[in-house]
């Protein structure tokens, strides 16, 4: 459904994004993962023509057989937000202080050329509903809602125009574990009732190891693995992955460190 085809990325002369390839299918959870720094964000960026002016991008990237990079900013509007959508760790710079989140949906629907009112209030209010929000949300304004209710809302408005591909950049980084866990959960719902793939940005492995069923992983600029989960994770190839997987903390351990804590006290 998305091919990212040799692309780099630049500023001025140095690669930031080294010709990474990637395909995305239809219902996928794909998991890209790496260092920081490594150009995940950037890739991501570059799939919505989303990059900061400063840099360059090279490649294609095919959304159903469609080259995004060669389409025109009027072509690409009527994808990007409908087909394609984001949702950042920084759920609360997505949202303007003094408007309600009522008045949030209103601008995003009208944007995207729903001119009916009632309609509009009405899929709102339903898109609210299927995150778990009750209709008061729609009259209060962002500072009144925790940050677990604004991703949500986040969440409802990216699903709003019922996309193909969800772009999730580390959107639990900001929230507690418990909260970023419901919103996993939610997603993991709304992605089985409705069968969008996602691309899920991270720097944990737990919810890698939990929801996606593809993975890259990302060193300097480049995709050093990608793969089916089970193949990654069961049989890692490059040492980078082997490092990662080793680095990261499994429930096990967990366990038996906490056992271990329990009988010293
Ligand atoms: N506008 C920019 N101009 C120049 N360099 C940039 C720009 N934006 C990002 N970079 C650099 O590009 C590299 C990749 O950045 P990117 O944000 O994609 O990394 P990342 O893998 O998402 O990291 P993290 O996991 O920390 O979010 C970094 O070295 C970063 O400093």
């Amino acid at each position: 459904m998305l091919s990212i085809r040799q692309v780099s990325i630049r500023s001025g002369d140095k690669k930031l994004v080294d010709n990474v390839s990637l395909s995305i299918r239809e219902g996928d959870w794909h998991a890209l993962v790496g260092q920081s720094g490594s150009g995940k964000t950037l890739l991501s960026q570059a799939i919505g023509r989303m990059l900061p002016p400063n840099l360059q991008a090279e490649g294609s990237i095919f959304y159903k057989e469609r080259d995004l990079f060669a389409l025109s900013p009027g072509q690409l509007r009527t994808i990007r937000g409908s087909k394609l959508s984001y949702v950042f760790q920084d759920y609360q710079g997505s949202f303007t202080p003094f408007r309600t989140i009522g008045q949030h949906f209103e601008e995003y629907q009208k944007a995207h050329g729903n001119s009916d009112s009632r309609a509009r209030q009405r899929s709102a209010l339903d898109a609210l509903d299927s995150v778990g929000l009750d209709e008061s949300v729609y009259k209060r304004y962002p500072f009144q809602l925790s940050g677990g209710q604004l991703q949500r809302v986040s969440i409802a408005m990216a699903l709003l125009l019922s996309p193909d591909l969800l772009i999730a950049d580390e959107i639990t980084t900001a929230l507690d574990s418990v909260s970023g866990h419901k919103i996993l959960e939610l997603l993991a719902k709304r992605q089985k009732e409705t069968g969008f793939a996602i691309l899920f940005i991270t720097h944990d492995w737990r919810p890698v190891k939990r929801y996606a069923n593809r993975i890259a992983v990302m060193k300097e600029g480049q995709v050093v693995e990608a793969g089916e989960k089970d193949h990654v994770l069961g049989n890692p190839q490059h040492a980078y992955t082997k490092q990662l997987i080793n680095a990261a903390p499994t429930i096990d351990r967990f366990l038996s460190t906490s056992v271990r804590k329990a009988e010293i006290v």
